[in-house]
């Protein structure tokens, strides 16, 4: 996305009544990289539907398309994507544009690391600030050769070029930061790197790379040790079989809509289709413990995921003091949390938040401003936010300055939320970014509200 400050497409949210009636979110944005990237190592035809059509995803879908994958679309949400096999990715002929997606760059990086072909990753602004260390570490042992670009800020960031090695050596990886995206990365170059790579995960991240490797065939599996480490082993030289796999709505995605009814007054939603993986439902255990009416309706398993439609309606919150071991399984739905407690009675304490500093902005810092700005009375820590809510009342809003949003989805739609539960309405400075992980988004809550 451009940075181009004049393109901006700045909005003020206003509040506009209750939200009432049924939706479903897109399609989750981490099963639909995942769809895409395992679709091009399987030799024949995998067919998806209910992709995410993302802008992010679809960086994805263009880089696997550079190096030889056939990915199309067929209808709305349904793609077909014909695989070249492990070990048969293509060198890319130009720099692959991850635009604004972390999730795309370091899974990538994994897949490249052990093919012999060089790819040279270019990104957004907000892109080439987060760090590519975490990964550059794992996959340099593997054997991978990583060149910063001449415009490298140094530390890891892009454009950088990275050259695969093979044969990859296999290595044995425990990860110093709990991150899926890591994780992911050494597994995906474990795919074609000869003998057994195993990945060592003290805390627990979303699963889909394990559930969605063995659906298509990898010989992987998981240990949990006494204290709940995992083991993760996975053997290279694989075959990967094509599937047919149908994505479950984005939590991360529903959660925006959950808070909104949640925190306005009159609402009641139901959100069909969302995924409730345990590695990722921890925002509704936490809205649940804050005092939130979330009915789990018609669970079942949409594509080797649990599922469930969500009936929210309109609850008084309390504040909570949110347990640090469940940051892992909520980490992106933290700015609207924010929001929530910000509306919810008495204190809410995060901590453990370090991670929010370097996704798309810095979460923490930018949340602060930006509900400070909306009239929220908040203090930024080292690793989290400390939030004093108006005890239901709504945020008074109405500032003349926008909220800078920082080419942040999550920010935008989370102030978003806010704006509709204010007294005069927050100004995003920039709705663009939602495109990445939401292109329906405003036409979702304007269909909802009023
Ligand atoms: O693996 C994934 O699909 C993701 C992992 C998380 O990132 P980290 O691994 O950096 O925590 C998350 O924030 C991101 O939106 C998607
Ligand atoms: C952090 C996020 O995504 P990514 O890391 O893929 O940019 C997100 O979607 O909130």
């Amino acid at each position: 996305m451009s940075h181009d400050t004049s393109a901006m497409r700045p909005r003020r949210f206003l509040p506009n009544g209750p939200l009432r009636g049924r939706i479903r979110v897109p399609g989750d944005k981490s099963i639909s990289h995942r769809s895409i990237m395992l679709g091009a190592l399987a030799v024949g035809e995998t067919k998806v539907t209910g992709l995410l059509e993302g802008e992010d995803v679809l960086a994805t879908a263009a880089a696997m398309r550079a190096m030889g994958a056939t990915v199309e679309r067929t209808g709305e949400g349904a793609w077909s994507v014909h695989g070249v096999g492990v070990g048969a990715l293509l060198q890319p002929q130009a720099p692959l544009d991850m635009g604004n997606s972390g999730t795309s760059t370091r899974l990538l990086m994994g897949l490249v690391a052990s093919h012999p072909i060089t790819a040279t990753f270019v990104g957004d602004a907000s892109l080439s600030k987060r760090p590519m260390g975490r990964v550059i570490t794992p996959l340099s042992q593997m054997g991978a050769r990583i060149e910063a670009s001449v415009s490298d800020q140094g530390g890891g960031r892009l454009p950088l070029i990275l050259k695969g090695a093979f044969p990859a050596v296999p290595i044995a990886y425990r990860l110093p930061v709990a991150s899926a995206q890591v994780k992911s990365a050494v597994l995906l170059a474990g795919l074609n790197t000869p003998g057994i790579t195993t990945v060592i995960e003290p805390v627990p991240t979303r699963d889909h790379s394990e559930r969605m490797l063995k659906g298509f065939g990898a010989e992987l599996d998981v240990e949990t040790d006494q204290d709940g480490t995992r083991i993760i082993t996975i053997r290279g030289e694989a075959e990967l079989k094509p599937q047919t796999i149908d994505v479950p709505g984005d939590p991360s995605s529903a959660a925006f809509f959950i808070v909104a009814a949640l925190v306005v007054e009159g609402s009641e939603v139901l959100i069909e289709n969302v995924g409730m993986n345990a590695t990722r439902a921890g925002i509704v255990t936490v809205l649940r413990q804050m005092g939130g009416h979330i009915e789990e309706l018609n669970p079942r398993e949409v594509g080797g995921e649990p599922v469930a439609d969500l009936l929210v309606k309109h609850s008084p919150l309390t504040g909570v003091t949110v347990d640090p071991a469940i940051v892992p399984s909520m980490v992106d739905e933290f700015p609207v949390l924010f929001v929530a407690a910000a509306l919810a009675e008495g204190r809410t304490v995060t901590t453990g938040l370090e991670e929010l500093r370097v996704k798309e902005s810095d979460r923490l810092a930018v949340m602060a401003q930006a509900l400070t700005l909306a009239g929220a009375r908040v203090e930024e820590t080292e690793d989290g936010l400390i939030i004093d809510g108006t005890g239901g009342a709504p945020l008074a809003g109405g500032a003349e300055q926008p909220v800078a949003t920082h080419l942040d989805h999550r920010i935008a739609m989370a102030m978003a939320v806010a704006g509709i539960a204010s007294c005069n309405g927050v100004e995003v400075d920039d709705t663009r970014p939602i495109a990445t992980s939401f292109p329906t988004f405003e036409a979702m809550l304007d269909g909802l509200c009023g």
